[in-house]
């Protein structure tokens, strides 16, 4: 881990209205690199992702990824940098209730301008990797939870993204179907070799990470280059 990182994000600082989420919060994360962070309910940790995921503008600091400054982005250059390299996993799927599972991974290829039946057969190789090709042809309301979120890993990882942002992904979920959906998207992120940022308070969660860094008070207090 001794190349450059593959994002610096340094001195971040967000307000909103009254609350301080952001207070000077400093983080690297390295490519193919599975970074958790922990910390206490309101500390900042979905701040601070939604900032190094360029969804929320931070007040003041810099975040630079693979040598470009977001700050200098338009909206239109950060939204094609998410589409393109970045993928989501979030505590509720997000799958669009409208689509089957199938349609729903295959549709971040389909915006990308991959063909239908591209789209499609990548889709199914990646439903069948996380284990839920039965769910293929279900839409996201008729699967379960637990499968609703490996359709949502299959959904962040499809385009071969270099970094997958992971917000309490499992946190809705029992702990058994937890444990399997953090195997299987740290498994395909290592053989992909996508960096994974990975809100989570569940220490049990944070264990398949590489690194943890503590967010408090809006900063991100001590990091640990455990493992
Ligand atoms: N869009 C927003 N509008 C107003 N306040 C917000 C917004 N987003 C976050 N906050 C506030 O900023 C602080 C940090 O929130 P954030 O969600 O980053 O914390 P967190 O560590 O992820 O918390 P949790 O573990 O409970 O999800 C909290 O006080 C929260 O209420």
């Amino acid at each position: 881990m001794h190349d450059a990182p593959l994002m610096t994000a340094r001195d971040l600082h967000k307000r909103f209205g009254e609350t301080q989420a952001l207070d000077s919060a400093s983080v690297d994360l390295h490519a193919g690199e599975v970074l958790a962070l922990m910390g206490p309910s309101g500390s900042g940790k979905s701040t601070l992702l939604h900032c190094l995921a360029g969804i929320v503008a931070p007040d003041a600091g810099s975040i630079i990824y693979d040598g470009r400054d977001l700050a200098q982005m338009s909206d239109v250059e950060r939204s094609a940098l998410r589409r393109s390299e970045f993928g989501f996993v979030f505590q509720f799927g997000q799958l669009v209730p409208e689509l089957t599972c199938l349609e729903n991974v295959a549709l971040p290829l389909r915006l990308a301008g991959v063909g239908r039946r591209a789209a499609e057969k990548s889709a199914a190789e990646w439903l069948r990797r996380l284990e839920v090709a039965d769910v293929a042809d279900k839409r996201p309301g008729q699967a379960s939870g637990g499968q609703g979120q490996r359709v949502a890993v299959a959904r962040a990882l499809v385009t071969s993204p270099r970094v997958v942002f992971a917000d309490e992904p499992t946190g809705a979920l029992d702990s058994l179907n937890g444990e399997r959906v953090m195997q299987l998207l740290i498994a395909a992120a290592r053989d992909t070799g996508a960096a994974v940022v990975l809100v989570t308070h569940e220490a049990r969660i944070a264990a398949y990470s590489d690194r943890e860094a503590v967010v408090r008070d809006g900063r991100v207090r001590e990091q640990e280059f455990a493992r």
